[in-house]
């Protein structure tokens, strides 16, 4: 059982792109460099693999599984922690991922609300999640909250009530939305076992100031090492230099989304600034032209 004695998941955590050939297909060789690049250069230890960043939708469970079990062996003695994703619009998909990650040893699992036939209210969502943790017992277990891409506007505070009755090895959660007065109530309302994961990488110092454990996000496979000095600024109560840190990123992501900025311009950036080939994206995402990744990746290269 990983849940009492498993380590608490803190600091920055990769949110991964998935490496594809030319053609398209789930090119695994890519993955051991990638955690090399990500540990050496940026200094971060954790992965979230198979997530939006991951286009993790837009994949079969077939491709998901050799996508988390190469994750998993080439960051075996490497990384601190390897998250899957395991969310799917079946709940019988979700938990054969789940019982997947479990087998090749994922350090926990999160779940995304269905966004098809979307849950009713917080409890049909907890009862959903329910039965997705109940198939990998052993693997803390993470809500993903992203109601901008799910259309789930359940507040996460309302999800989180009495989870662990129905769910023991629920860890904490992963909150990618705006709404920091929901993300606080469900910071004051935490177990000390739990952590809480910021999402959005643009205010990051605002849910840290609340008492965010750590973070999830796809800019920390190119700025992690800029996000980090952020983290022990604000460690140290070095509250002018976080500040001034965020601006930074805030700069960069702000010029990122006046030039148009996606998933698809996120890998293709990543691509450029890491020099590992990531290939494109998937349909129904469209790769962007080249001119414009450089243009944001001068802007990257200018805060490194
Ligand atoms: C929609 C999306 O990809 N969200 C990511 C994680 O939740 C974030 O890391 C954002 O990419 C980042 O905050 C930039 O907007
Ligand atoms: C950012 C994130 O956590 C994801 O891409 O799933």
């Amino acid at each position: 059982m990983a849940s009492p004695g498993s380590k608490k998941l803190t600091g920055l955590v990769a949110a991964t792109f998935t490496p594809l050939t030319p053609e398209g297909e789930i090119n695994l060789a890519m993955i051991g460099p990638y955690i090399d690049f990500l540990l050496e250069k940026q200094g971060v230890r954790n992965v979230f693999v198979n997530g939006t960043t991951g286009e993790g939708m837009s994949f079969s469970v077939e491709e998901r599984k050799r996508l988390a079990e190469e994750w998993c062996q080439r960051g075996k003695g490497k990384l601190e922690q390897v998250i899957v994703h395991v969310g799917c619009m079946s709940l019988k998909d979700s938990q054969d991922l789940a019982r997947h990650a479990a087998e090749v040893g994922a350090d926990g699992i999160a779940v995304i609300a269905p966004s098809f036939f979307k849950p009713s209210d917080a409890d049909a969502l907890r009862q959903f999640l329910q039965e997705v943790a109940a198939t990998a017992q052993g693997l803390p277990f993470y809500y993903y909250h992203i109601p901008a891409l799910t259309g789930v506007n359940l507040r996460a505070r309302d999800v989180v009530e009495g989870i662990e009755k129905c769910i023991p090895s629920f860890h904490g959660l992963k909150f990618s939305g705006q709404d920091l007065l929901d993300f606080g109530q469900c910071v004051s309302y935490s177990q000390p076992h739990w952590s809480l994961l910021y999402g959005m990488d643009e205010q990051l110092l605002a849910a840290l100031a609340l008492g965010a454990n750590g973070a999830v996000g796809s800019t920390y496979n190119y700025l992690g090492s800029k996000v980090n000095s952020l983290l022990s600024a604000f460690d140290k109560g070095e509250l002018s230099q976080a500040r001034n840190l965020q601006f930074q990123v805030q700069d960069v992501l702000s010029y990122a989304v006046k030039q148009g900025f996606d998933v698809a311009v996120n890998k293709q950036l990543m691509s450029e600034v890491s020099g590992l080939a990531l290939g494109p994206p998937r349909l129904p995402l469209k790769p962007c032209p080249h001119p414009r990744i450089l243009s944001i990746a001068q802007k990257v290269q200018q805060v490194l």
